[in-house]
């Protein structure tokens, strides 16, 4: 089967829409589909579209996630905040208490709001992006589902519990290091099942404390307890597991601890018949108002130029390159911007499929609807530049290479497809 580049907008009005027929006000459904589309377009695929369902769709559709949201604030302070999310959907509480940490950070240098019975709240970098792009240092951190062990142990305990930093800089980007504290979190494991392939050496053990390389077998292992996802720096303390082990369970104690919140065990999920119960979690999120230490001016001149300097580095081959975090999603965004849209896979064409037709969203049309392949007309042609028009009614833009997306046509250096 083959794989297809879909429009951003498509793509995010599609999640709202099927997030409004299950139940979530238009205003929450808006946020997950726009936080669920980012991940895309920062090329976190893993975190993206492809998660609609199984996660949020799957979760409301089996009565163990609220479509609304509510949420109570049960402490606050002009600083802090503690709030009761009631098990409603993670991304638009995220994004609310991320706002009044930031809030709380402009009035009086720090915020931190802290959030208990919320849920899976998607890519961690989202809220930490709000704050750099409002003056700030931001960050944040939750925990998750057990897939960590600690070191010297093989029972998966903590989340992946993601962590991440972000600040403004003066060069095109802010600085944003967002990622989880064990070497590949689960939806990469739930990536190579999608693709097929195997796990790589040093990512996962079993129970008796061996590598396992079939990515079916720890998708399902991660949930019964038979694997675990390795903290960064791997198994034992030879390459430092005990550092990522360590910050992991930084995450834990401050997604857990200060809200009040579930935490390791707690969060499996399963009720004490088997059956899929809810995952409610905990999270963080702390903004430090660059301006109470310094001008913004200031602070972004010197991030940039330590990023310009790390940039310097002597490297082993002139052919490597140095980023800086931030970067590669910046350049990932701009691409995919260009291109005109995410590759959506025939695991993804599925589960979109089954959304659409359950949710009778029938006036979403995509490439692969279509019946057979039909002639592009060439309507200009230069030196690695050809300039199409796609023949009427066909459906979407297939051009799966480096191409320029351009309304009923597309420009581009390759030859493309279109399907009616
Ligand atoms: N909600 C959850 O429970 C949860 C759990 C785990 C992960 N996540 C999310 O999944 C996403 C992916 O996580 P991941 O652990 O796979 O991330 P990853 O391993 O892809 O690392 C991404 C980070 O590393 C930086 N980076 C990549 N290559 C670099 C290089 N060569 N030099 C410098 N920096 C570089 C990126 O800019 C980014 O900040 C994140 O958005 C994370 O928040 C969410
Ligand atoms: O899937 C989870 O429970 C957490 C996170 O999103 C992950 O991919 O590891």
């Amino acid at each position: 089967m083959t794989s297809y580049r879909i429009p951003f907008d498509v793509l995010e009005n599609f999640s709202r829409d099927v997030l409004i027929k299950i139940g979530v006000e238009p205003q929450h459904a808006a946020v997950v589909a726009d936080i669920l589309t980012e991940s895309d377009r920062r090329g976190h695929e893993t975190h993206g579209i492809g998660r609609l369902k199984p996660i949020y769709y799957d979760r409301v559709k089996k009565g163990i996630l609220e479509t609304a949201v509510k949420y109570d604030i049960v402490k606050e302070t002009s600083t802090t905040a503690v709030i009761d999310a009631h098990n409603s959907l993670g991304h638009p509480i995220s994004k609310i208490a991320m706002q009044m940490a930031i809030d709380k950070a402009k009035q009086h240098g720090l915020g931190m709001v802290v959030c208990r019975n919320s849920t899976h709240y998607g890519i961690a970098g989202y809220y930490t992006s709000m704050a750099a792009a409002q003056g700030c240092v931001g960050m944040c951190g939750t925990n998750a589902r057990p897939s960590i062990p600690p070191t010297g142990a093989v029972e998966n305990m903590l989340g992946t519990n993601p962590l991440a930093f972000a600040f403004p800089t003066d060069e095109d980007f802010d600085f944003n290091l967002d990622c989880a504290t064990s070497i590949a979190q689960r939806g990469r494991i739930e990536q190579y099942v999608r693709e097929n392939r195997p796990v790589p050496a040093g990512w996962v053990i079993d129970d008796k404390g061996q590598p396992c390389s079939d990515a079916q077998q720890v998708l399902t292992g991660l949930t019964k307890g038979t694997h675990a996802l390795l903290p960064l720096g791997g198994a034992g303390e030879e390459l430092g597991g005990y550092k990522g082990y360590g910050y992991a369970t930084v995450v834990e104690v401050l997604s857990a601890s200060l809200s009040q919140a579930n935490f390791l065990r707690a969060l499996y999920g399963t009720k004490p018949d088997g059956s899929a119960g809810p995952i409610e979690l905990g999270h963080f999120f702390f903004a430090a108002n660059v301006e109470a230490f310094t001008t913004l001016e200031e602070f972004k001149k010197s991030a940039g130029d330590i990023m310009r300097e790390l940039r310097t580095a002597k490297k082993a081959h002139p052919e490597d390159r140095i980023y800086v975090a931030g970067e590669k999603e910046c350049e990932a965004y701009h691409e995919q911007i260009k291109l005109g849209g995410v590759i959506i896979e025939p695991a993804n064409q599925k589960a979109i499929d089954a959304m659409r037709a359950e949710q009778g969203l029938t006036q979403y049309v995509f490439p692969w609807d279509a019946k057979q392949d039909v002639p592009i007309t060439m309507t200009e042609e230069k030196p690695n530049l050809k300039v199409c028009k796609y023949p009427e009614g066909a459906v979407q833009n297939m051009c799966l290479d480096k191409s320029m997306y351009v309304g009923d046509g597309c420009y581009h250096a390759c030859s493309c497809h279109v399907r009616k």
